[in-house]
């Protein structure tokens, strides 16, 4: 794939630039564009900091630690969600580093990022060695045509294995490390050497071929006061402040008020030329109008009045419009929330083009949006921005993937949620997703991961080995299995030490089963799962035991029940209790009573009434927490 250079000879020929003086005299030859790709925690923040510094791009005392991940989550976190870029001059050259995400949920994200750039620094920490994701974003960088550099960084750590790593990226990769700058992004050690192979070894972009104006977007914000605010590359001719745009992707038009260039700050340019990485923003509201991935031009009419003789020109290739891998219900605990939540989902989308949503009601949360994510991050980032930076209580349903049914009828449905699934008798066909996982993990665990494979109905397709003691399996397994706990598990099971990474391979056929789940006898539906029939059994198990430990005893025994259709398959109960917290004080202790009434309060606020009982937050994602690996017994 090469997007960036995909302009024929005709168009050449027959675009010529809106601003054809300032193009005859460009050279892209000082201009190096590059991304910093790494797998989580591998320091990749850390080393743009320190380039950053060494640059003078920005000075030390004014870098609060980061300054590339800005997002208070990001922070707090430790992991990069948005991308941003910064422009910073060494030695006669400007460098264009360009920020990617760091997580599985946003790769795409990376993959754009990456196709602005010609060159990528790989970043393994040398007390790590390569992991899942380091793979991963290789091979995007491959897919790209990037010069890689190699990094190894955290050579100062006592734990450092740079032979052992240097061979895993030599024989995992292919990569040729016979000048691999051996560097610490926290100790300063071999930034120089980094900056200078970035020059020498990072190709110059292509010089504007004298065809019109042609940007890729590579990251859009939603800012309050300037509207969306869109990252992008040249990649052909010339922009000028106040010209025209065009989003081909999307169709629309828009005008610019500024254009420039980022030190990570926004410094104002007149022009930006081929080659070039900044902003523009303009009369834009709507995140949807600049996605990432699309291609900015200028609008006909203005390249009309600059030039009489011109022709369209075509998007750039790799552009997709992110697909929602999961989907939870969010509801509001008080009902009088609702607007509020709908008015900061509105909030938070301008931001996040890949954040879906629809209205959805049920009968036991009241109100509430049916959610698109990318992911589990994505869906925890989503929850906690709500929560924070909008105050709203939630319950949030457990997440479930879109399968495909065909009716008795021959018609498809698209499921996203087992309320919607169609009764039994009206299912001719069921179908899920399934994905491609690599694992990367040290050999000896070879066998604890196959274990947990096997459990998630993975089917193995492939065991490499990396070097003689990490090694790579591949499966296919669905998405389903992959977006409950099976990171987590695959962690747990190999005290850490290994990673992975999926991506969607299509739907095939597999018999499902719409569990319900019945409290007192009363159908709860948003507690209702979709699983294979084969795990049926087990997983209704799972899901009473879970559910008899997530909802508090009430005054009255609650039975709690799985069915599949009007069979009862597992059942259990909750023995009644009068739960007088203050009971344990005894006489006087007002202050502590109190403090315990206050406690009690809080937990209440997140319970929903299920029938005559009180069902906390807890509950709605137990089936996210039922251990697979206990005997089936079924
Ligand atoms: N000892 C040592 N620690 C480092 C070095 N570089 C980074 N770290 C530490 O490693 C941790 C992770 O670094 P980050 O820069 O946040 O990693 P990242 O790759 O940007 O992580 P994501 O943003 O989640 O992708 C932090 O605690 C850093 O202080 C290094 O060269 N030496």
């Amino acid at each position: 794939m090469k997007p960036l250079n995909s302009q024929t000879e005709a168009q050449q020929i027959e675009v010529p630039s809106a601003h054809p003086d300032k193009v005859k005299s460009w050279s892209t030859e000082k201009i190096r564009n590059f991304s910093i790709i790494a797998h989580i925690d591998h320091g990749k923040s850390t080393l743009a900091d320190r380039l950053l510094e060494t640059t003078k791009t920005i000075s030390a005392r004014d870098m609060s630690s980061q300054v590339l991940d800005n997002m208070d989550l990001e922070k707090e976190r430790g992991i990069t969600i948005k991308l941003q870029a910064a422009r910073c001059e060494y030695k006669g050259h400007v460098l264009n580093l360009i920020d990617t995400p760091g997580h599985v949920d946003f790769t795409y994200e990376v993959s754009r990022s990456l196709a602005a750039c010609e060159g990528a620094l790989l970043v393994v920490d040398a007390s790590q060695g390569i992991e899942a994701q380091t793979m991963a974003n290789v091979y995007l960088a491959l897919d790209n045509d990037l010069e890689i550099i190699p990094v190894l960084n955290k050579i100062d750590l006592p734990a450092a294995e740079p032979e052992r790593v240097i061979g895993e990226i030599e024989g995992g990769i292919g990569l040729d490390c016979s000048n691999i700058v051996h560097a610490s992004a926290k100790s300063g050690i071999g930034i120089d050497d980094i900056l200078q192979s970035i020059v020498e070894l990072v190709p110059p972009p292509p010089a504007p071929t004298g065809g019109a104006f042609r940007a890729l977007i590579f990251d859009s914000y939603y800012d309050p006061y300037k509207g969306i605010i869109v990252f992008f590359r040249v990649v052909d001719g010339c922009i000028k402040s106040g010209d025209k745009v065009r989003f081909i992707n999307s169709k629309v038009d828009h005008d610019t008020v500024e254009i420039g260039v980022l030190t990570p700050n926004q410094v104002p340019k007149e022009y930006l030329m081929a080659g070039e990485v900044g902003y523009l923003y303009g009369s834009i509201k709507d995140v949807l109008d600049a996605r990432v991935g699309d291609t900015i031009t200028l609008t006909s009419e203005f390249k009309k009045s600059l030039l009489p003789e011109y022709k369209e020109i075509e998007a750039m290739e790799g552009y997709a419009e992110s697909v929602p891998m999961m989907y939870a219900g969010l509801f509001p605990v008080d009902a009088d929330d609702y607007e509020n939540l709908r008015d900061s989902l509105g909030k938070l989308r301008l931001n996040d083009a890949s954040l879906t949503y629809e209205p959805e009601s049920s009968g036991a949360l009241g109100f509430g949006f049916r959610i698109g994510f990318l992911g589990l991050l994505h869906m925890e980032i989503i929850q906690e921005r709500l929560e924070r930076e909008y105050d709203l209580d939630l319950i949030v349903t457990a997440p479930s993937v879109v399968y495909e049914v065909e009716t008795t009828k021959g018609e498809i449905v698209m499921v996203s949620s087992a309320a919607k699934m169609p009764e039994q008798q009206l299912r001719a066909k069921t179908s899920e997703p399934y994905v491609r996982i690599e694992v990367l993990t040290p050999s000896e665990y070879n066998g604890k991961v196959m274990e947990l494979g096997q459990e998630r109905r993975g089917i193995l397709k492939d065991i490499k080995y990396a070097t003689e003691t990490r090694s790579t399996i591949v499966y296919e397994m669905p998405l389903a299995e992959v977006i409950t706990d099976f990171f987590d598990q695959l962690k747990s099971r190999t005290k850490g030490y290994s990673s992975m990474e999926y991506k969607l391979i299509g739907y095939r056929e597999s018999p499902l089963v719409r569990l319900d789940v019945l409290i007192n006898g009363d159908m709860a539906p948003p507690l209702s799962t979709i699983c294979h029939v084969d795990q049926a059994q087990r997983t209704g198990r799972g899901l009473v035991n879970a559910l008899k430990e997530f909802i508090p005893r009430q005054l009255f025994k609650v039975q709690v029940q799985a069915a599949i259709g009007a069979k009862i398959i597992a059942s259990s109960s909750i023995s009644a209790m009068r739960k007088d917290v203050t009971a344990k004080c005894y006489g006087g202790d007002i202050s502590r009573k109190k403090k315990l009434l206050k406690k009690q309060a809080a937990g209440k606020k997140r319970m929903k009434m299920m029938g005559n009982v009180e069902v906390p937050q807890s509950a709605f994602t137990a089936v996210l927490k039922i251990d697979k690996s206990e005997g089936s017994g079924d």
